[in-house]
């Protein structure tokens, strides 16, 4: 469950994910699971997710430590049935696709229509366009993620879990915005995530970032 607090241990799993990763298999979800909470790029082998998996990590918000759990499930259809289980308790959805591979981004609108059924009405859903690091094989254009994005209303970035682009920067919008909500006075105004992640990029450089 998402704590703030000062414990730095990964020990206990609580059946509350506060992020979960989902996309289609291979997309890259483990992988940039992996480079936010190791700092590493998983490449060789493909080992596909069996199941869930999940990893904590305890992120700096505004000077507080925020304990993140993040699950990460299997891309496999097969496996779709126990990954719907766990939504409904996810307060955040990362949700990837791969932008060497066309099918996994015509897949996001039926995740999207999966997560409007089985999550929380105002779980924090985030689009990402990974493996932005393989040009030569873009078939998705940057263009139309964020079309996608601005469509169903939801923030958009380009990530590299090899080199590491805006990972970070995802894992902590996201931070924010549920710190923003577990600390929020009645009249505090509303954390605006499309505003922070617009102002880390700008604050980076235009054109690093996306
Ligand atoms: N070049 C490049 N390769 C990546 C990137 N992210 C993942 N990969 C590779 O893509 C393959 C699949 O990565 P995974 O992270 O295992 O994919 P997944 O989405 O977790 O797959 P499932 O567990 O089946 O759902 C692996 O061979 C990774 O090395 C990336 O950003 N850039």
């Amino acid at each position: 469950m998402f704590t703030v607090c000062t414990q730095t241990t990964e020990q206990t799993q609580s059946h509350r994910p506060d992020v979960m990763l989902l996309g289609d298999s291979s997309v890259g979800k483990t992988c940039v699971l992996v480079r936010f909470k190791d700092g590493a790029f998983l490449g060789g082998n493909f080992i596909a997710t069996v199941g869930i998996d999940f990893r904590n990590k305890v992120v700096d918000v505004d000077n507080l430590k925020v304990k993140l759990q993040i699950w990460d499930t299997a891309g496999q259809e097969r496996f779709r049935s126990v990954t719907h289980a766990y939504y409904r308790d996810a307060q955040a959805l990362l949700l990837l696709y791969d932008i060497t591979s066309k099918p996994s981004f015509d897949n996001i609108r039926a995740w999207l229509t999966e997560i409007h059924e089985y999550a929380q009405k105002d779980v924090v859903i985030m689009l990402l366009g990974n493996k932005s690091d393989v040009a030569a094989e873009r078939v998705v254009k940057k263009e139309d993620g964020e079309k996608l994005a601005k469509e169903y209303g939801v923030p958009f970035m380009e990530t590299s879990a090899k080199t590491g682009l805006n990972v970070e920067l995802a894992f902590l919008a996201i931070a924010k915005e549920l710190k923003h909500r577990a600390t929020q006075q009645p009249n505090d105004p509303k954390f605006q995530i499309h505003d922070y992640i617009e102002s880390q990029k700008q604050k980076s450089g235009c054109c690093s970032l996306v």
